[in-house]
């Protein structure tokens, strides 16, 4: 029974739910990272939010760890390209807990514009500071949204329902989608030049960081309001504070910080600033939300095999999942068998699939045969990190999907191109289930491929076969399987076999010196 490990405070359905579906479960939460470094190794999955800070340490003590899976969006506390050399999946809940997370930027545009928690603050106090507290209205003002994705998006939906004009800052936002969300796309500097508010909804990354940097917030107009709600370290903190105290920004709301948890910060006290803590996705809704996707996209993968939402990973319905699990085991094979006879030689891979293959989706086949091929190189590969490593190694890999009808049902071919040229193995499924190898490198065969293999080219001529028989037999390796195939009648032949058990270094010489034999390979299938 798989194992799972839920790191931080998650609604208790989560844990209902693996139970339910068959996984064990521990809630561990608030571990130091020795701690989890301590306990990782016994889980094959991790459901985390954004407290626990999964590094590459901590994973390369997950010895046993499959998927990990966020329990919300942001997926910054997670060591991706890591995560993705050891092979493991990494995924998110890209939308539970984004109506949520917009809620909150909207009550924190609000809670700036009436300067909602200081005037509570001192009514509380028995001061009644009506005079004290002169707010602005939002109607008919600019909202500047930086960042159109989902959040983005549903912000601009409640703020256009509250009569803003809302300008939208995202290079990845076309036209057409401009207009049918009802914003005016436009460049960064002109939505800092025309905004009353200033909302953020981006992820953090290389050309988002400081996107609000001290050059950014001097060209907003005088009296700017600005709510992040987003990540830390789009804003420039002490540039945001220097800007607040000399009133050239009206106000901040902030919900998150560079460092978190924020214990202290030069910009608490500041006059007009106002915070939260990570609060942005903490509604009952959105926790419920979260907390049943993340644990049936863990339970999908650990018990069946479905991607879901997988950042690192093409996904994979549990539909799918087990249509192409037999697919998967002849891709691998396939790709096992060339990674062994050609290895280092491969410069570019091409995976073509045809009939009922052609049919599927393509990405975890092409996944499966570069497991297969990079397994040569490393135990520890699989479906997740080959495509990794296959580009660092600088791999070309195509794909090709034929609508034509050939002479099988369902045919997978991989093609590696060597130096020595282009060369080809092609496998098919009997009943639609069991992986049978079809031809090989041109020459038509019918082979299982399993176990210990015995793969030898020779010219084809009379009695090969019954020497190649007492050679083995003398050396007391006994043959299991045994696939022959030609290019033509006293040409080049090839023979796999099957044996039991491995076959060591003098059987194999032996068999080289036999006449006619060109190339001897001893292989090794799961
Ligand atoms: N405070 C909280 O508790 C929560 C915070 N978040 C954070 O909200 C952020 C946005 O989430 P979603 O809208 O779901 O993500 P999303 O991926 O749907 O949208 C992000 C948008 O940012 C845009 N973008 C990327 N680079 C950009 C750049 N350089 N300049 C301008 N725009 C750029 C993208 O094109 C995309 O449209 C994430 O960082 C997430 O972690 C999400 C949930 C809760
Ligand atoms: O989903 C996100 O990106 C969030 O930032 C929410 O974080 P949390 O799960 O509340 O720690």
């Amino acid at each position: 029974m798989p194992k799972v490990l839920i790191s931080d405070k998650m609604d208790p359905r989560a844990a209902a739910i693996f139970r339910e579906r068959g996984v064990e479960v521990d809630e561990i939460t608030g571990k130091t990272p020795d701690e989890l470094k301590a306990i990782i190794g016994q889980y094959d999955g991790l459901a985390i939010r954004s407290s626990t800070k999964v590094t590459k340490d901590i994973l390369d003590h997950a010895t046993n760890l499959k998927v990990i899976g966020r329990a919300g969006i942001g997926v910054d506390n997670v060591d991706i390209p890591a995560a993705s050399s050891k092979g493991v999946i990494v995924m998110n809940t890209p939308f539970g807990n984004s109506i949520t997370t917009a809620e909150h930027a909207i009550a924190l545009m609000f809670a700036l514009a009436r300067q909602l928690p200081e005037a509570n603050a001192q009514t509380q106090q028995g001061l009644w500071p009506k005079n004290g507290f002169m707010g602005v209205e939002v109607t008919g003002k600019t909202l500047g949204l930086i960042g159109a994705g989902n959040i983005g998006s549903i912000v601009a939906s409640r703020a256009l329902g509250l009569k803003m004009k809302v300008v939208a800052f995202d290079p990845f936002l076309t036209p057409e989608r401009a207009v049918e969300m009802g914003v005016e796309k436009a460049d960064l500097d002109t939505l800092l030049a025309k905004a009353d508010f200033i909302t953020l909804h981006t992820p953090l990354t290389d050309q988002t960081r400081n996107i609000l940097s001290k050059e950014n917030l001097a060209k907003t107009k005088k009296g700017v309001r600005i709510i992040n709600c987003a990540r830390g370290g789009l804003i420039d903190e002490a540039a945001l504070k220097e800007a607040l105290d000399s009133g050239h920004v009206a106000g901040a709301a902030l919900d998150v910080f560079v460092t978190e948890p924020a214990k202290e910060s030069p910009l608490f006290g500041t006059p007009n600033f106002i915070c939260t803590p990570h609060l942005g996705a903490s509604t009952d809704e959105a926790q419920v939300n979260v907390a049943l996707q993340v644990a049936e996209q863990l339970s999908d993968y650990l018990l069946d095999g479905g991607i879901t939402n997988a950042l690192n990973v093409p996904s994979l319905s549990a539909e799918e999942a087990p249509k192409l699990k037999p697919y998967m085991a002849l891709a691998e094979e396939l790709g096992s068998l060339v990674g062994q006879l050609e290895g280092d030689r491969i410069q570019s891979v091409s995976v073509e699939v045809e009939g009922h293959a052609a049919e599927l989706n393509q990405k975890p086949i092409t996944a499966a045969v570069l497991a297969g091929l990079m397994r040569v190189y490393s135990d520890t590969v699989n479906m997740v990190n080959a495509p990794f490593l296959a580009k660092e190694r600088g791999l070309d890999v195509r794909e090709v999907r034929h609508d034509r009808e050939g002479d099988y049902q369902t045919l997978v071919r991989v093609t590696v191109k060597t130096e020595g040229g282009d060369k080809s193995v092609a496998g098919t499924l009997f009943g639609n289930a069991q992986a049978r190898l079809v031809e090989l490198f041109g020459i038509k065969v019918e082979a299982d491929l399993a176990g210990h293999m015995l793969y030898i080219v020779n010219q084809d001529a009379p009695g090969f076969i019954g020497r190649l028989g007492s050679t083995l037999g003398e050396a007391n390796v006994n043959i299991g399987t045994f696939h022959l195939g030609r290019r033509n009648q006293g040409g080049e032949a090839v023979l796999l076999l099957s044996v039991d058990g491995v076959v060591n270094e003098t059987v194999l010489n032996d068999i080289c010196k036999l006449a006619g034999v060109k190339t001897v390979k001893l292989l090794r299938f799961a």
